[in-house]
């Protein structure tokens, strides 16, 4: 009798003491294990299409194959374990319903299965819809491609996905990332970020590639190897590096590199600016790697994506750093599909950011003056 008494009491403390040192703990786990088998596939698509250049010219892009079947991956193990969830994904099936797509359709649809029907690594679950025999049908995963079509906005739970971030890096077997976040009543609670060729510790090469950053909020953000393994916590240096260099993409159409040569000889900063593709710019800056992240437009008119800045939004913050536009205000991903009226993004750690931040509204000034002239 005093054993059954105990029992549930007990439950409820240890049930207590873990939601309260992680609010999101399955959530996690699910993200973690959605991104891995969506990196795996991404890699094996590289090795695969790309650089044994298997496609035939008629062929769709790999970018597109390894674009669709991660989406795939992903939203089919998110709406496993979290059914009533919206998604913000960046592609669609539409292409892949018609007559036309049945050869690309039949690509993703057998390489989405085979990263599902892996067998589980740590941590995994089969409640989530993966291991051995959890194959799906076609129209499963046509559905679990189109369920990332939620618009966004204010309230509510939502997941971001970007299958690939970063295709030309992709492409040129350079960086790239597979993001997931989960934002709630337009808060990122969770960010995800998947780097399959990123080097585990540049001061260690032959430690390997392949890398998976975590942040939850409130809870600190962490790198881990793809497997899962070493989980080691991240923190942003404090004081200005003594080697302080950008971080900015490799793509001149993404960032102006003249507007961040400008803003660096402000800061009198000598060192090149790092370049490299996706988010996996957030996550060498969070693990103290380059000492600011600058990416200011290149015209009017594009929009920055949700699934671009969250899972990299708090992976900085919560490694000490701040992420503001080019006016110093938080990014906001209520707004929708896109970050709206937000122009630029700034992110570094607390000293830092606050000096770059300047040194952009400075050359801005400059920049409006020229214009005017
Ligand atoms: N004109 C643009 N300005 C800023 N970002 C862009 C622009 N065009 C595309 N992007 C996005 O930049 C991201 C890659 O950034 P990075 O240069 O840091 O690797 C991609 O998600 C890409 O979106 P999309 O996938 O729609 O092409």
């Amino acid at each position: 009798m005093h054993h059954v008494v105990r029992r549930p009491f007990l439950r409820q403390i240890l049930h207590r003491s873990y939601s309260m040192s992680l609010p999101y703990a399955t959530e996690k786990q699910v993200a973690v294990a959605a991104v891995r088998r969506a990196c795996h596939l991404t890699s094996s698509v590289f090795n695969k299409l790309v650089k044994n250049e298997t496609l035939t010219k008629g062929d769709k892009s790999p970018v597109t194959v390894g674009d669709y079947a991660a989406q795939a991956v992903i939203s089919t193990i998110l709406h496993h374990a979290f059914p009533s969830d919206f998604i913000v994904g960046e592609e669609d099936a539409a292409e892949l319903r018609e007559e036309s797509g049945a050869g690309l359709r039949d690509r993703i649809i057998a390489l989405a299965n085979e990263a599902l029907t892996g067998e589980l690594g740590l941590g995994d679950n089969v409640e989530w819809g993966i291991g051995p025999g959890q194959e799906k049908t076609t129209e499963q995963l046509l559905d679990a491609i189109d369920r990332g079509n939620h618009p966004g906005g204010r309230t509510g739970r939502m997941w971001t996905i970007d299958p690939i971030d970063g295709t030309k890096g992709f492409l040129r077997g350079e960086q790239y990332a597979v993001c997931l976040s989960l934002i709630v009543d337009a808060q990122v609670q969770l960010g995800v970020i998947g780097c399959p060729n990123l080097l585990v510790d540049p001061a260690e090469p032959d430690l390997g590639r392949g890398v998976i950053f975590v942040a939850a909020k409130g809870h600190g953000a962490e790198q881990m190897r793809l497997s899962g393994a070493n989980p080691t916590p991240l923190k942003i240096p404090s004081i200005l590096p003594s080697e302080f260099s950008f971080l900015e993409s490799v793509e001149a159409a993404h960032s102006s590199h003249s507007f961040n040569d400008r803003v660096s000889t402000l800061l009198n900063i000598t060192h090149s600016p790092v370049r490299m593709d996706s988010q996996a710019k957030y996550g060498c800056l969070a693990r103290g790697q380059g000492a600011a992240y600058l990416r200011m437009p290149t015209g009017v008119g594009y929009r920055e994506k949700i699934w671009d800045h969250a899972p990299g939004t708090i992976l900085v913050e919560e490694a000490g750093g701040v992420v503001t536009d080019s006016r110093g205000l938080p990014l906001d991903f209520g707004l929708g599909r896109t970050l709206g009226e937000n122009f630029g993004v700034i992110a570094g750690g607390l000293g830092v950011h606050a000096r770059v931040l300047e040194a952009v509204q400075t050359a801005g000034t400059e920049q409006e003056a020229k214009a005017k002239a």
